[in-house]
């Protein structure tokens, strides 16, 4: 792909780092460590950690500068400027909930991957006009799951999905077993409960069971 030669990294190597992306909404910095740790001793490196929180940042750069082997990335950059502010923390992709065309110019003298965000044709097309062909299919489950995406694949057979939205352990064959699905990605990972309770050696234990599953679809 010719869509810019700044990129670090490439979009189809951050899909081929393993079949799920754990979206991470994490409110407290001390808790980051310890969620990537989990997740990565169940078996995935590739993290999204969501800019909803008024720290996520930090989170960003906590888990850049003490978990290098986590492949960080940011979630819900929705502007240039919370696509900076990612690169500024350490992250090493970015992913959007949807696109705009100030995001998509901004995204091609970025040094770090941005994989937008769509949820219907158009604005798949606009996001092919731009150049991408890597997309994150949001919300995945409220606009047709992967019926929506099986379809798409007729006239568009080149064109990769990481959907999210919906999406958890008993699910996730439906999307994974479609030639165009590279990844999926979700929240289910990390459940409120386990970080309330530190209880890390949880989300290790449901990232494990995820991965074993998912297995069966590569
Ligand atoms: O915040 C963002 O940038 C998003 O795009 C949304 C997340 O990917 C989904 O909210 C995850 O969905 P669930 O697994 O159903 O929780």
């Amino acid at each position: 792909m010719s869509l810019t030669n700044k990129w670090q990294t490439q979009p189809e190597e951050i899909f081929a780092l393993g079949s799920i992306v754990p979206v991470l909404v994490i409110e407290n910095v001390e808790d980051a460590v310890p969620i990537a740790k989990a997740l990565i001793a169940g078996g995935i490196n590739v993290l999204e950690v969501t800019l909803r929180t008024a720290n996520a940042l930090d989170v960003i750069r906590e888990i850049a500068s003490k978990v290098p082997e986590a492949m960080i990335g940011s979630g819900t950059v929705t502007n240039p400027d919370t696509l900076q502010q990612s690169i500024d923390a350490g992250a090493k992709f970015a992913i959007s909930p949807g696109l705009t065309k100030e995001l998509l110019v901004a995204s091609k003298n970025s040094p770090i991957p941005l994989i937008p965000g769509i949820a219907s044709i158009s604005e798949l097309m606009t996001g092919i006009d731009a150049g991408f062909d890597h997309f994150k299919f949001f919300p995945a489950e409220a606009v047709g799951g992967s019926k929506s995406i099986k379809s798409i694949s007729g006239p568009f057979p080149n064109i990769r999905f990481c959907p999210t939205g919906g999406i958890n352990q008993d699910n996730m064959g439906n999307y994974l077993s479609l030639n165009n699905v590279s990844c999926i990605g979700g929240s289910w990972l990390v459940p409120n409960d386990a970080v309330a309770n530190k209880d890390w050696a949880k989300i290790t234990e449901i990232t494990k069971n995820a991965v074993a599953s998912a297995k069966q679809f590569a």
